[in-house]
């Protein structure tokens, strides 16, 4: 679907709304904290803003958000488990304000971080504003891909292709899958007034995944930590605009 100039603004205010949502629950990451506490005051952060969660009830999904820590890749169920001293986690919540989607993740830190651990999420955070540097008029899908693969991959770290970016605006996911590697200049063509989310999962080991018995969560095959940054963004006639820039300017303090 096409989306016209003046749908940019409800895009704005989803995605405005998930992005403060994540920048006031990093205060409270830290060792001793349980994702599922995590969980419960950011479902009362969507109800506090009169928005809807839009993964409670998704797929029989029954949280605000996915806490997916360390090893795991993405779609971490919160839980009663607790954060330890050097955790590194992926909080990702979807809001609905007004009929509008708003979708996006970032990293976190559970005390102190090391400095593998820091670049991983370094180059992940990197990889997702490649990838938004190749959105524009003109452009295909591939190009984002070519974007962030060649970035990670020149850092000696590997793309997660089991779970791509989606399009996004009244409905939580439509076409096309946006994929987080591919060859520069393959896949349909960017145009102004498509909305989609950009979200690359990065290991520091091998790309492939594994799905726990729980047939939810996804892990690396090769027990190696895995980060993940998504921005939900829209295509204007001379690039992109980011919905889910944090409104307080700071990226998280982790990244700083
Ligand atoms: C919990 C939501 C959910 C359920 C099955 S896939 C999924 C999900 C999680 C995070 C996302 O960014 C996304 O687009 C979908
Ligand atoms: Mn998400
Ligand atoms: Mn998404
Ligand atoms: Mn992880």
């Amino acid at each position: 679907r096409i989306y016209e100039p003046g749908d940019f603004a409800g895009m704005h205010a989803a995605g405005t709304l998930a992005a403060r949502i994540l920048d006031d629950i990093a205060p409270h990451v830290a060792p001793g904290q349980s994702t599922g506490e995590l969980d419960r005051m950011i479902t009362q952060m969507v109800e506090d803003a009169g928005a809807t969660s839009a993964t409670i009830g998704y797929k029989g999904y029954q949280h605000a958000s996915c806490i997916s820590v360390n090893h795991v890749v993405c779609h971490g169920i919160p839980g009663d488990k607790k954060l330890k001293d050097g955790d590194i986690l992926n909080i990702d919540v979807t809001v609905i304000v007004d009929g509008w989607f708003g979708d996006t993740s970032r990293m976190y830190v559970a005390g102190k971080l090391s400095r593998k651990t820091e670049r991983l999420i370094q180059v992940t955070h990197d990889s997702l504003m490649k990838g938004i540097e190749a959105v524009k008029p003109g452009n295909t899908f591939g190009d984002i891909g070519h974007a962030i693969q060649s970035y990670v991959e020149a850092q000696r770290m590997s793309v997660v292709r089991d779970f791509c970016g989606h399009g996004l605006g009244q409905v939580f996911h439509a076409p096309p899958n946006v994929l987080h590697y591919g060859r520069a200049g393959s896949g349909p063509v960017l145009e102004e007034g498509m909305f989609f989310t950009i979200e690359p999962m990065v290991n520091l080991g091998r790309p492939e995944t594994k799905i726990l018995a729980d047939d939810w969560t996804a892990v690396t095959r090769d027990k190696s930590l895995s980060a993940q940054f998504e921005h939900s963004v829209g295509v204007t006639a001379d690039g992109a605009e980011i919905f889910t820039l944090s409104p307080s300017g700071k990226f998280h303090p982790t990244y700083g």
